[in-house]
């Protein structure tokens, strides 16, 4: 996603937001401060920013704050330059589907599409790919993946060789990658798709985790241990099994910021947002969070929206950071920046979605409305 340095410095949707402060952080995130209310350690009142949309609360000893979500996309979405080629919006690719599911990479991979990336790729099981396919001619569908029931004993070893060879041949093009929605729990699968993830990190691909990639990532933590380009995005269940296994203990929800925090440092580097009534984010350092309303309707597939829409957002967020040449050391994590938009996005939708079709408020009716949410807050210009 190559593109002129600074092009997000000069989008007129980006100047002149007032954002609040917070000293404590300043050190270390530089842009995220902008998204902050007034720490209680400055000396600032308790009722940090009444006037805005910035609050924060005291969860246990660890302060959660609501993000500025609305100021995040505007800051991170990049203008519709003319001079732009495809290809510098974004390409993404999901590692998902099987012959289970296949609605799960349609929704994150089409939803990478609709919040405005150039490409979208699914690699899948070829039971998944003709299905996929056909739901849309806008995705690039590779039907390379295995499930054990197709790959003899002593074929697994060439078979795993070869899928990874395949993957590798597109991997340096990706400025994300998805890895998990509608993957299925088979076990050959899983392995080849732990090398997948490996290559990946090797590669610097930021990636984000989802669905049976949690289930892949839980057994097997060390796939994201201490890579800071990696994102998980558990939902209820996915985030008790994560804790679980990680920090040996149950989920403790009179200190839930605290104990994201802890399993973020325990994991190292990673970004985790933790699904459910608020998206709670943290990189280990802090934790925010995107608690505007969406939709009482918990259809399945939502989580799929998210991880596609986070997919986007991470690479142009990424993008950002370093189109304003901070130092390293000042820089705002992006896939802290990435899970803030991809949030207020979907739940943006989502209320849309069920103001026009209530109770049978779906997955698709949602996706169509992640451009409207996204005009309303960011309008393209023409
Ligand atoms: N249309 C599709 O193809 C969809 C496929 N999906 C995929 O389906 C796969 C499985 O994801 P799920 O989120 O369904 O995961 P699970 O199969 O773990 O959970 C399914 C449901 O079972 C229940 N459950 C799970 N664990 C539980 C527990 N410990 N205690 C009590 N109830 C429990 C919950 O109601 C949960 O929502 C993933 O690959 C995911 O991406 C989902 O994204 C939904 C949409
Ligand atoms: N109780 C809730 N109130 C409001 N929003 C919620 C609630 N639970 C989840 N959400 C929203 O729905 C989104 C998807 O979360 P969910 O927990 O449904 O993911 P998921 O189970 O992984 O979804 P999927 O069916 O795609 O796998 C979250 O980003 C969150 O914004
Ligand atoms: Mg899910």
């Amino acid at each position: 996603m190559s593109r002129p340095a600074g092009a997000w410095r000069h989008h007129p949707q980006h100047r002149g937001h007032m954002w609040a402060t917070s000293p404590a952080f300043r050190r270390q995130l530089v842009l995220l401060r902008t998204l902050l209310p007034p720490h209680p350690a400055a000396g600032s009142s308790s009722s940090a920013s009444s006037s805005s949309s910035l609050r924060f609360r005291a969860m246990a000893s660890s302060a959660v704050y609501e993000a500025d979500a609305e100021a995040v996309i505007r800051r991170i979405t990049p203008p519709l330059d003319r001079a732009r080629h495809k290809g510098q919006a974004g390409k993404i690719a999901v590692i998902g589907g099987c012959r289970e599911y296949t609605g799960a990479p349609y929704f994150a991979a089409i939803s990478a599409l609709k919040v405005g990336a150039d490409l979208s790729h699914v690699f899948c099981t070829k039971d998944a790919a003709t299905v996929i396919k056909s739901y849309s001619p806008e995705l690039i569908v590779h039907p390379i993946l295995e499930e054990s029931y197709s790959v003899r004993d002593d074929e697994r070893v060439s078979v795993s060789s070869k899928i990874l060879t395949e993957v590798a041949k597109w991997m340096e093009r990706f400025d994300c990658i998805v890895v998990g929605p509608g993957l299925g729990r088979d076990s050959f699968l899983l392995d080849c798709v732990g090398n997948i993830m490996k290559h990946a990190r090797q590669a610097n691909i930021p990636t984000v985790v989802d669905g049976d990639g949690l289930f892949l990532v839980t057994n097997n933590p060390g796939l994201v241990e201490g890579n800071p380009l990696a994102i998980l995005t558990p939902n209820v269940y996915e985030y008790k099994r994560l804790v679980q296994k990680v920090l040996n203990c149950d989920i403790n929800q009179e200190a839930a910021s605290e104990q994201l925090t802890t399993l973020c440092q325990k994991i190292g580097g990673v970004t985790i947002m933790r699904k459910g009534k608020e998206d709670l984010i943290s990189d280990g350092k802090t934790v925010t969070q995107v608690s505007m309303f969406g939709s009482p309707r918990r259809c399945g597939g939502q989580g799929d929206i998210l991880a596609g829409s986070v997919a986007v957002f991470s690479s142009w967020a990424q993008q950002f950071v370093l189109a304003n040449e901070q130092p390293t050391d000042k820089r705002v994590n992006p896939m802290t920046l990435g899970c803030i938009a991809g949030s207020l996005l979907l739940r943006k939708a989502a209320s849309l979605a069920f103001q026009k079709n209530k109770r049978s408020t779906v997955t698709t009716d949602i996706i169509e409305l992640l451009g409207k949410s996204l005009e309303d807050i960011c309008p393209a210009e023409h």
